[in-house]
């Protein structure tokens, strides 16, 4: 199976350090969408894990993340394409879930539902604790210089790290 899994704020729409707590904050990055949906008629199946501490933070109900998502996924079903599985974290930092990235729960989650091994599978994000996350679970880790991905490059990332532009190029290398 060819399984994709992207973190969500800064690589499939504009992060912001104020959450993303609107359907109208939730603006795709130039090109993602068309990304996914040519990834996914490709053959790939592109699924998300996202950590939203915003829900646990109270700066946005369950209700405006699945908007969100809907909206995602109505915008890619119009270029033809599907998005698979998508995984949030609702919890806040002081939580101690096992969902929250850097752990990998919500990788895990994503295995499960497909039933399939991580070991080598795409993760791509753009925060340190993505990179984490996929380490945590043998997956490859890849980072976009979208959204937080250029901080995160400049203060270090893992050795074995893949660096993208954007998760166009991704779509580019990968088809
Ligand atoms: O990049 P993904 O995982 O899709 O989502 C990240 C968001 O949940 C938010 O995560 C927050 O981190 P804290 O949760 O406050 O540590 C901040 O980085 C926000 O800027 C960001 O919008
Ligand atoms: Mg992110
Ligand atoms: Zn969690």
């Amino acid at each position: 199976m060819k399984l994709l899994i992207l973190d969500r704020d800064g690589v499939i729409n504009h992060d912001s350090d104020a959450y993303i707590k609107s359907l109208d904050e939730w603006i795709p990055i130039p090109g993602s969408i068309e990304a996914i949906a040519q990834l996914s008629k490709a053959g790939w199946t592109v699924a998300v894990a996202t950590n939203q501490s915003g829900i646990a933070r109270g700066y946005y109900p369950l209700a405006t993340l699945e908007a969100m998502h809907a909206r995602l996924r109505a915008l890619v079903a119009e270029q033809g394409g599907e998005v698979g599985y998508i995984v949030h974290c609702p919890h806040g930092p002081d939580d101690g879930c096992d969902c929250r990235k850097p752990k990998p729960g919500m990788l895990r989650a994503i295995a499960e539902h497909y039933q399939v091994d991580l070991a080598g599978v795409w993760f791509v994000g753009d925060s340190k604790g993505d990179l984490e996350a996929a380490l945590a679970v043998d997956a490859q880790p890849v980072l976009v210089k979208t959204g937080k991905g250029q901080r995160t490059l400049e203060k270090g990332v893992p050795q074995n790290t893949l660096i993208f532009d954007d998760l166009a190029a991704i779509a580019r290398e990968l088809i």
